[in-house]
């Protein structure tokens, strides 16, 4: 044969086969012939073809070791209610699609729907939830008839769709597809659920009803300037809440964490409010107490909340004032802080009322008793500007588990925000206004408002110096005047 009219690809192809020929001659073990097959397979058999050869293999090995079959239905036994574990075992492999690999693809477009519902379509008619490759909510995922592998703790499983789902793995593995395979693909869905999300804010009106709309506060934990350290904590804490629904259940208390944001007017605690909410996916319920006449309106109210929701009361210690910073005149009656003469906070009193019949101990007993029953996966934030003013049932151990401390603007907060607004780490200026920072108080939102005054960093950095020296001034002053 004249080799030269071969082609170049058929003749090492021919090379090839003719070394593996001698090298099978010569191997002596099982293994080696299973190192030779692959080999063999690696470069000789086109890509289909290998990965046909591949499934064959695995399939022949499980049912060599004992394979367990595992089905998902996709209905519950009674036929009438859709098997939840279907659905996530669907959109988990929806993640894991290949398009590259699969022969056939279901392809859809997800729809966005608001709101807590996990069960909102993600994947829409094919049950997948990944926007795994071609943007804009499209969804690929397996077809009914095909199969699918994975690989967990180095045990692989393999799919088949039909009418059923079915998951094959050595049986061996039966107790690590229960106990831990099967709770990773539920948490690994409803992690991915949490995070599409499309969050909604709602507000309470006086006829004790829920008004959402769009939720779309641009605030995140990398827009907030905060303590880093206090952040961290603040992030671990929600990590930590989100991982502890067993624990909770074990140790007999409701799955919820409340939260006291405080701190001076400006320093960021509805900017906090927005990172939470935008961090743990969940409904904001922007409870305005004043508007709430009755603790039977409270009870309707907060017993309506969802599960995986965020109520929030903003100004706690004004929602109060009226027995907080009030007191009763002679005849019994409610005086309200600002008709007050005197500053002096008046003994505080649980038990009193904010409108004509909610009291701060109704909210408290909600909170902590009917409420904490009827939901799960819910946090609890007050705000207050001061917190001094606090009645103390509000700060009794147990009742807020973290008090989140917003403060002055400092220089790590500050860095924050001259990242944020000029993506810039380093400025001439900087040393300046690291000492400033350290003498005056300014609050973030002061320190938001200069920077936004200009477009050019130079001229934006120059106008805070200027700001914090004037401070710096005006303090050095009033001190000057007191003494
Ligand atoms: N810590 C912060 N990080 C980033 N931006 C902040 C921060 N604090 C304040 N700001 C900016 O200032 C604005 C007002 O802040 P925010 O309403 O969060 O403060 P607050 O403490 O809730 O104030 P108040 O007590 O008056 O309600 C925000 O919209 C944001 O632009």
């Amino acid at each position: 044969m004249d080799l030269s009219t071969v082609p170049a690809s058929s003749l090492s192809y021919g090379k090839a086969v003719d070394a593996y020929k001698k090298a099978a001659a010569t191997a002596a073990t099982v293994t080696a012939y299973a190192v030779l097959a692959r080999g063999m397979a690696r470069e000789l058999l086109p890509d289909e073809l290998r990965d046909a050869a591949r499934w064959a293999a695995s399939f022949l090995l499980r049912g060599a070791a004992g394979a367990r079959a595992f089905v998902i239905r996709r209905y519950e036994d009674d036929g009438r209610g859709d098997n939840a574990l279907f659905k996530d075992a669907r959109a988990y492999l929806a993640t894991k699609v290949d398009p590259h690999a699969m022969p056939r693809l279901c392809l859809s477009r997800r729809r966005r729907r608001r709101g807590n519902d996990d069960d909102d379509g993600y994947g829409g008619a094919c049950g997948g939830h990944a926007d795994n490759g071609g943007g804009g909510g499209q969804v690929l995922s397996m077809e009914v008839g095909d199969s699918m592998d994975d690989v967990f703790e180095g045990a692989e499983g393999h799919y088949k769709e039909a009418a059923s789902l079915e998951l094959t793995f050595d049986a061996e593995h039966t107790d690590m597809v229960l106990g831990r395979y099967i709770p990773f693909i539920t948490a690994n869905v409803e992690e991915a659920r949490r995070r599409e999300r499309t969050l909604q804010i709602f507000s309470s009106d006086n006829g004790g009803s829920w008004h959402g709309s769009s939720y779309l506060h641009p605030a995140t934990f990398d827009t907030l300037a905060m303590e880093p350290v206090r952040k961290r904590s603040v992030v671990a804490d929600l990590d930590r809440f989100l991982k502890r629904k067993e624990y909770y259940r074990r140790i007999g208390k409701a799955w919820k964490r409340g939260y006291l944001l405080y701190g001076p007017p400006g320093t960021g605690k509805s900017s906090l409010v927005a990172a939470m909410t935008n961090y743990l996916r969940f409904n904001l319920y922007d409870l305005d107490l004043s508007n709430v006449n009755s603790n039977s309106t409270l009870q309707w109210l907060l017993t309506s909340m969802p599960d995986k929701s965020i109520l929030v009361v903003e100004d706690i210690d004004c929602c109060f004032s009226a027995r907080s910073r009030g007191g009763l005149d002679k005849s019994g009656v409610v005086q309200k802080a600002d008709e007050r003469t005197s500053d002096a906070p008046a003994p505080p009193n649980k038990d009193h009322l904010t409108g004509d019949g909610m009291t701060l101990s109704g909210l408290l007993n909600f909170v902590d008793g009917l409420w904490s029953t009827s939901g799960e996966e819910r946090i609890i934030i007050f705000t207050t500007n001061y917190k001094d003013r606090l009645d103390p049932a509000l700060l009794r151990p147990g009742r807020m588990d973290m008090h989140v401390y917003m403060g002055y603007c400092g220089w790590e907060a500050f860095k924050t925000l001259a990242e944020n607004y000029f993506l810039v780490d380093d400025h001439p200026l900087f040393p300046e206004m690291q000492k400033l920072l350290a003498e005056v108080e300014v609050t973030p939102a002061e320190v938001s408002e200069m920077l936004l005054r200009s477009e050019d960093v130079d001229v934006a950095l120059q106008g805070l110096t200027e700001f914090l020296r004037e401070k710096k001034q005006g303090k050095q002053t009033g001190e000057a005047g007191q003494a």
